[in-house]
């Protein structure tokens, strides 16, 4: 194994600090005092573990947290008045939706209804237009995430080629906004792709956000590449008990490239302080103050 380990943990722990110190900046020169919405529609245990580590945080940064835990046959009418009053509401800066929502509510209308500077999933279609055109948004937390790690590790991405795996709204297409906004040349590979190894081959960069365990062998790999592993899967181990793993094959991968982020450990926890770093960003916004440097895309 040769590739460095990227340690989103610790990354994750870093940026969580300096959103720390902002809040307190502002709770003391302002007296305002960040607040995080989190909507749960349902049930799903997976969904519980990410909304508490993420509440949890909230109030760790200083921040206030705000749960909504709704029954899964919540209506879409009920949902869609819940975020009306969190957008009315002052003391909320940022609302997240947990998705995937239960199939008889239109996730689209949902995410569309949030006021958009509220939105701190950067899901809204403002957000995404405003990212395509390179103007400012709010960013979404996974992909800002990814390219904190990439910057912090190369400098400049300028002239690089980056390929994405996978085309979601949520990390492929954003991704790509992003890794273009820094000058990479960018290529998205998806389902469809033909010659899919040869794609990835070319790459310095590889982002892989398919939700297919393992799926990218090392020999897929440029060596000396960065790879950059967005998957979550839990999967059986031989001797019982489940484990998560990447998108990626970590050890083949980690033998070729250069620089590779673990699961878990990696871009999960970036995702959480990023969604920190945009309430802090929205807050700023609100208010007209200067925003965090460093925090935003
Ligand atoms: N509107 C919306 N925004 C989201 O950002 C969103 C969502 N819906 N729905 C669910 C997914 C999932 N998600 C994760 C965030 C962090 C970890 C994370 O920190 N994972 C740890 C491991 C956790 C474990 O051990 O189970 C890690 O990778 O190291 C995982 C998953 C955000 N999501």
């Amino acid at each position: 194994m040769s590739a460095e380990i990227i340690d989103g943990k610790a990354f994750a722990a870093k940026v969580r600090g300096q959103v720390a110190e902002h809040v307190a900046r502002i709770k003391a020169d302002h007296g305002i005092t960040p607040g995080l919405a989190v909507v749960l529609v349902g049930e799903d245990p997976a969904s519980q573990v990410y909304v508490r580590s993420k509440g949890k945080q909230t109030v760790e940064v200083g921040m206030n947290s705000y749960e909504h835990k709704l029954d899964a046959d919540t209506s879409e009418s009920d949902l869609l008045a819940l975020i009306e009053k969190l957008n009315d509401d002052p003391a909320v800066h940022g609302i997240l939706v947990q998705l995937p929502l239960p199939d008889h509510i239109d996730e689209d209308l949902v995410i569309n209804s949030i006021d958009p500077a509220k939105d701190v999933d950067g899901f809204h279609i403002s957000n995404v237009g405003l990212l395509g055109t390179g103007q400012k948004s709010m960013v979404p937390c996974t992909p800002l995430g990814c390219l904190m790690m990439l910057r912090d590790h190369h400098g400049s991405l300028s002239g690089m080629d980056a390929v994405v795996i996978g085309r979601s709204n949520i990390v492929g297409k954003p991704m790509a906004q992003l890794l273009l906004g820094d000058s990479c040349t960018v290529t998205i590979a998806h389902s469809r792709t033909k010659d899919l190894p040869d794609v990835v081959r070319r790459a310095d960069i590889v982002v892989a956000a398919v939700g297919r365990a393992q799926m990218v062998p090392g020999a897929w790999i440029k060596p000396g590449a960065t790879v950059i592993d967005v998957g979550i899967n839990r999967i059986d181990k031989p001797e019982g008990g489940t484990r998560l793993v990447g998108d990626v094959d970590y050890e083949s991968c980690a033998a070729v490239a250069s620089a590779i982020t673990p699961v878990p450990g990696g871009v999960g926890p970036m995702t959480i302080a990023c969604l920190l770093a945009n309430t802090l960003t929205a807050t700023c916004r609100a208010h007209g103050l200067d925003e965090p440097q460093g925090l935003t895309a």
